[in-house]
């Protein structure tokens, strides 16, 4: 098994580019499936989780495949070809690797009248039900049984729009009724949805396929359903990562140094890069850039995770990492998942003192990390170690990194490029 062995103490210099955003990438290359021409998307990040949908399309008969090889002319390229002869099943074997399989259910069923998708088990960091996608999709004239351990859904006829209001707000499953509502006859109203930048870019591809949608950005979504979507005309570009940027961000804080962040958008981090400065991070910002310099030791910042435009749950590990330097003491409050500070433990191995009760965790900053052998849990847990890994004293070294590999697109050589010494070797 892989992992990272870090030597911290390296201040980073130099430039990263950013590669498009995992949640957009997993949704868009779904919503292909919404129509019979080739859809081509560009700016797709090459991480574990894209190949994985792109496994899952071809499982279901469907043409998916890169444009051509890593750094050639389309290497950030894919082609979706769903033309015909879907097999609508979406089986465990790959679903329960990647949770944002169960984006494939609302396009099957609006497309193809049927699909079978296996019901995604909890994970780690939480237990992540999917009954708004079903209670939507059931509103919109679906049925829909759970079988065996899968969502089996059919729908008589084309699905009928209808007004949403969902219990709570979710990406995903805006983005799984927003797709579904694109086909349905009528209008469908989406209240409570999510606001991500990854549903709005979901939105503007669709709109380029020729969905009729107002109000992606706002809690209320509007769809005029229609017969038929075509193939956006141009590649659609996947809006650049705002969470791997965010994670770069932490990187340079903590190691010190001065790199420049290209091909992002520092409007979609707001939250992130106000709590950042708060903590004495210095930052300047252009339309598609960040200059981040780190230098001398940051100040604790207390936060709490929310819906987009707060603080999002996904930055959540990274910015605790950083308090555990600080100086000071800061309070983080989780409120999207049950069970997302699993990092804890192994910050605490690296010599952080943290203390959690329920969703808040008490950090108390420590003038200097020490380096050990800490288990990544999840795919943010995994970043927020490598972050100090880059600052502790001595070797970090970091196992599991299957979850790290699921999305960012080669972080270790991203690092590498701006001076940190970091590689990946068998355990
Ligand atoms: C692929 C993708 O885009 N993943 C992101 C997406 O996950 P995902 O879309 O799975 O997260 P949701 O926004 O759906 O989850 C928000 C909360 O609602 C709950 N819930 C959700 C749906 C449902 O039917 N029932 C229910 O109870 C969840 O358990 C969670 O507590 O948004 C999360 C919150 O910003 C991010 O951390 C993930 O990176
Ligand atoms: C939780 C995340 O992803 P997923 O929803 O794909 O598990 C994440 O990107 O941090």
């Amino acid at each position: 098994m892989d992992q990272l062995l870090i030597r911290g103490g390296r201040s980073l210099k130099g430039e990263i580019v950013i590669s498009g955003a995992k949640n957009a990438a997993l949704p868009e290359l779904c919503a292909a499936l919404l129509t019979a021409q080739p859809v081509r998307l560009a700016n797709v990040p090459r991480l574990r989780d894209v190949g994985t949908t792109l496994a899952l399309l071809r499982t279901m008969g469907v043409a998916a495949d890169w444009c051509g090889e890593r750094g050639t002319p389309g290497g950030d390229e894919v082609l979706i070809d769903a033309r015909a002869g879907i097999e609508p099943v979406a089986p465990y074997e790959l679903v329960k690797t990647m949770r944002a399989s169960i984006l494939v259910l609302g396009p099957l069923l609006a497309r193809l009248g049927r699909a079978t998708v296996s019901l995604p088990g909890g994970c780690a960091i939480g237990s992540r039900p999917v009954d708004q996608h079903i209670k939507g999709l059931q509103a919109m004239g679906a049925t829909i049984a759970v079988e065996h351990g899968n969502i089996v859904a059919t729908s008589d006829g084309r699905l009928k729009g209808a007004r949403i209001t969902t219990d709570m707000v979710t990406v995903t499953g805006t983005e799984n009724l927003l797709m579904a509502a694109t086909l349905a006859e009528g209008e469908t109203v989406l209240e409570n949805a999510a606001q991500e930048p990854e549903v709005i870019d979901l939105a503007e591809m669709l709109i380029a396929m020729g969905a009729r949608i107002e109000g992606h950005g706002s809690s209320r979504i509007r769809i005029q359903g229609v017969a038929e979507l075509h193939a956006p005309r141009e590649p659609h570009r996947i809006v650049p990562d705002r969470i791997e940027t965010g994670t770069f961000i932490c990187a340079v804080a903590a190691a010190g140094g001065d790199v420049l962040l290209k091909n992002t958008r520092p409007d979609h981090l707001d939250a992130v890069l106000d709590k950042l400065r708060e903590a004495g991070v210095q930052m300047e910002t252009g339309a598609d850039w960040i200059r981040v310099r780190g230098d001398g030791r940051l100040k604790a910042v207390s936060f709490r995770t929310s819906e987009y435009p707060a603080f999002p749950t996904d930055m959540q590990a990274q910015l605790m990492t950083l308090n555990c330097m600080a100086e000071g003491a800061a309070k983080v409050t989780e409120t999207i998942f049950e069970n997302r500070f699993m990092h804890v433990n192994e910050l605490l191995r690296l010599g952080a003192r943290i203390e959690v009760d329920g969703h808040t965790a008490v950090i108390q900053g420590v003038p200097q990390l020490s380096g050990a052998t800490v288990m990544a849990t999840d795919l943010r847990a995994s970043a927020s170690l490598v972050i100090a890994g880059l600052v502790a004293q001595g070797e970090t070294r970091v196992d599991r990194i299957y979850h790290l590999d699921r999305g960012y697109d080669r972080m270790e050589e991203k690092l590498r490029a701006v001076g940190a010494d970091i590689e990946r070797v068998k355990a």
